[in-house]
Order: C-alpha cells, then structure tokens, then sequence
C-alpha cells in the first residue's frame, strides 16, 4: 500500500509534497540503513509504521512554532514531525555521529530548511523555551521533564511516545500534570499541557 493511503487510513491528512518527502526520506533511510545500521525498521512497510507512529499526534496536537525532539535517532519522531510541520521551526537532539551524519544528510537532500540537528545530548542544548518537546523511546518522563527543565516553560507543551509503563512513569512524577494520554494499539501518546 502506498504511504498517502496508509496515512488516510489513519485519518492525517497531508499535501502531495509532504507525502513526496517522505517517501524521499524511506528511501534514503532504507539506503543508509543497508551500510550504517541506523534502526531496527528495515523495510518499506516497518519504516511507514514508524512514519504513522510519528505523525498520528498530528491529529491532537496544538501546531508549534518550535519543537524540540529528544534522541530522534533516525528521524523518529522529529524528523517525520518536521517534514510534516514546515512552518515550524526543529531541532533534533541526538549524540550518535552516524544518526547524525544521516539527520544532517537527509535534511539537506530532502530540502528541509526548518531542521536543525544538535549532535548532543539534549542537557547540552541552548535555546529559548520550545513550544513542544517530543520524544520517543530514550528515558522515562520524569527524566526527560529534568532534562529539559532549561529550555522549556510554563507555556511548553510534551509529547511522549508511550507504552504501557506510561501510568506507572506519571506517578513517579512528583508535580502535578496536566495531561491527556491517546491510545492507538500498543502505544501510548502522553500529552502534557504546559506545567501546573
Ligand atoms: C532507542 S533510540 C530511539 C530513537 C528514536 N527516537 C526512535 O524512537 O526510533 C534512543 C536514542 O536516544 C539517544 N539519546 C540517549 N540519551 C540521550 C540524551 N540524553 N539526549 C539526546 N539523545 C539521547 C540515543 O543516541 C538514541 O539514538
């Protein structure tokens, strides 16, 4: 199936260029996958389902005007968010040279010009407080609320990429949160409105 199907099926909706760089991005990830061993989604089929995964929030999300994604690794969810949001400005936070090299290299040759990749880990980034804070699969909640603790505010909104330790990983939090959990299969996506 193709991927502009695949994401009506999940109700998110993009223009024809969107979809295109995307398509762009599946290519070149399955090709560097090949030498550099990137991420375990190793086919065409494995890499849309991580695309769906990323880009399904679409549907809930308030639109950022800056997003910060913590350990994109090969662009999930970062990269595939900002293809999608193009008003918006990215930055990726990833320590791994070889991720790196291919978020560096993917966002030149798809032409995205609202991404920029910070080759640290997140607690070394500088910037003024991020709209929305992603992340998928690096830490729990409480450590990655800490972590970004100097680059956020009370108008940050997260969004963390959940599986079922998500309630467990909200009462491990000592403050209050505001915020929603949507469900869809296995995964857990935990919304979190500003800071109460
Ligand atoms: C399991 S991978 C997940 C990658 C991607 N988010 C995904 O879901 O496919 C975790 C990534 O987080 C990165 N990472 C680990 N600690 C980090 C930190 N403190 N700041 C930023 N990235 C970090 C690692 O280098 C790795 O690429």
């Amino acid at each position: 199936m193709d991927l502009r199907t695949c994401l009506r099926q999940e109700g998110i909706e993009l223009p024809i260029e969107i979809i295109e760089k995307l398509e762009h991005f599946t290519l070149l990830l399955q090709e560097w996958n090949r030498v550099h061993n990137l991420t375990g989604a190793k086919t065409v089929e494995a890499i849309y389902g991580n695309i769906i995964d990323s880009l399904y929030p679409l549907v809930f999300i308030e639109r950022p005007k800056s997003l910060l994604d913590v350990g994109t690794g090969a662009g999930f969810p970062g990269f595939v968010l900002a293809a999608a949001l193009p008003e918006t400005e990215v930055v990726l936070a990833e320590p791994l040279k070889k991720r790196v090299a291919f978020l560096k290299y993917a966002a030149i040759d798809i032409g995205l010009e609202n991404v920029k990749v910070e080759a640290k880990r997140v607690e070394g980034v500088e910037h003024t407080p991020f709209d929305l804070i992603s992340s998928r699969a690096v830490t729990n909640t409480k450590l990655l609320l800490e972590l970004t603790e100097n680059i956020s505010d009370s108008h940050t909104n997260y969004l963390f990429y959940k599986g079922s330790r998500v309630f467990e990983e909200i009462e491990a939090v000592q403050h209050q949160l505001d915020y929603d959990i949507v469900q869809k299969n296995q995964r857990n996506y935990l919304y979190i409105r500003g800071r109460v």
